[in-house]
């Protein structure tokens, strides 16, 4: 564990009105934090703290750290809301036992919720940054080249189909299979420009930024707002077509058997892990169908209600529940051995949950997909972008790989737009 700053200091939050700035468009291009849908959410930049984690007990570092910082800080705000006061963004590894998890509290963060605006800051002289300027993003980047990551698309087709096999000989019921995408543009990527591309194209969903790893999600993994517990689960999906070709592949979705019962996984296996902590759970009995732009998505809106009493809080209920079969598999331990063996890649902080944290425990975390890592080598000129889908009992790798193309061009979109 890596902490920089030992020393927490007064974070004054002051409302700014009713201003329409758009949040996506104050950040900075170095170091953007981001949690935003819908125009509403939080922007960050600067660090006044931050914490690299990992190993089997991250988490539980992570929200042992986040409380003590909370405790050692003389807090001013008057809004009291969820995302005023503290705030820490985290990135959290897709295996958080192996890889690294970040979280980062913003020197500044500015925050939006049902039209009221505010910023809070971390230090001394909080009027210093009350007036929040619009930044400019680059308007162009240049030509791309893309190249395979670590498997290219025939060898990914080998390892699915090589899944298939193992899932028809009554291995495990269903693993989640990635792959990634390498990116080179002639001049810098600048998260800001990718962010706003992100939110304008795709509404529904939550557009993040932590540590150079953005995107934007349709999944929410766990949002908690006092005793409340939400979740958005997606598994099943299909791709967008035109005119009636469209109309067909949505009904399709909706009556197609494989994907119910790819759904059905990762909802029970997020309804399980949250048992032990709600008095109530709210699970609908048939999904709905999520449309996005690039694809369609069966969807579970889940909701529960922690147990009076129960001291767990957010980071730990995103420990008990992550990885869902959403992105790993049925049952986990063998989903995860197949993903090890098979995906030949490190997926770092892709499919990790991805959020963000308040000092009275509220907060939410998506899971990161539809996303990219921006790397610093040579400018921040490069990215690695991520997709992956569930694979069951009969499916088809030609028609999984055309899945992974329809969702890496939601953040495709945004590169060459
Ligand atoms: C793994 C990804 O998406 C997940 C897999 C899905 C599927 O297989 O149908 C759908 C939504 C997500 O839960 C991804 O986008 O990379």
């Amino acid at each position: 564990m890596t902490t920089t700053t030992a020393r927490a200091a007064a974070v004054t939050t002051t409302p700014l009105g009713t201003r329409r700035t758009p949040l996506l468009s104050l950040v900075p291009a170095d170091g953007a934090l981001a949690w935003v849908r819908r125009g509403e959410g939080l922007v960050g930049w600067g660090e006044a703290d931050r914490l690299e984690v990992s190993g089997p007990d991250a988490l539980r570092e992570a929200a042992a750290w986040w409380a003590d910082r909370c405790a050692r800080t003389a807090v001013t705000d008057p809004l009291g809301v969820p995302g005023s006061g503290p705030v820490v963004f985290g990135s959290i590894a897709f295996d958080p036992t192996a890889g690294t998890s970040v979280f980062v509290v913003p020197e500044v963060v500015v925050g939006r919720r049902d039209g009221r605006t505010w910023v809070t800051v971390t230090g001394e002289d909080p009027d210093a940054v009350v007036e929040t300027s619009e930044q400019h993003a680059a308007t162009s980047i240049g030509r791309l080249a893309y190249a395979n990551g670590a498997l290219d698309p025939v060898a990914w087709c080998g390892a699915v189909a090589t899944a298939v096999s193992r899932i028809e000989a009554g291995e495990l019921d269903k693993v989640v299979l990635a792959r990634d995408l390498l990116v080179s543009a002639d001049r810098p990527l600048d998260p800001r420009r990718l962010l706003l591309r992100l939110a304008e194209r795709f509404p529904d969903t939550w557009t993040f930024a932590v540590d150079g790893l953005l995107g934007a999600t349709p999944e929410l993994l766990l949002r908690r707002t006092g005793r409340d517990i939400d979740s958005r689960v997606l598994a099943g999906t299909a791709p967008r077509g035109a005119g009636a070709e469209d109309d067909r592949l949505a009904a399709g979705l909706e009556d197609s058997v494989k994907d119910h019962a790819e759904h059905a996984y990762a909802v029970d296996s997020l309804a399980d892990a949250l048992r032990p902590f709600v008095e109530e759970l709210h699970v609908p009995e048939r999904p709905a169908v999520l449309t996005l732009p690039n694809v369609r998505h069966l969807a579970s809106d889940v909701h529960g209600r922690q147990r009076d009493g129960d001291p767990t809080g957010l980071l730990e209920l995103v420990g008990a529940v992550h990885p869902t079969a959403a992105v790993c598999g049925s049952p986990t331990p063998a989903a995860a051995r197949v993903i090890g063996e098979l995906e030949g890649m490190d997926r770092g902080r892709y499919a990790g949950p991805v959020g963000w944290l308040d000092s009275r425990g509220d907060g939410e975390f998506g899971l990161a997909l539809r996303c990219a890592q921006l790397t610093g080598a040579d400018g921040g000129r490069q990215a690695r972008l991520f997709a992956g889908c569930g694979i069951v009992a009969g499916s088809d790798p030609i028609a999984e790989l055309a899945e992974t193309q329809a969702k890496l061009a939601a953040f495709q979109a945004a590169l060459e737009d």
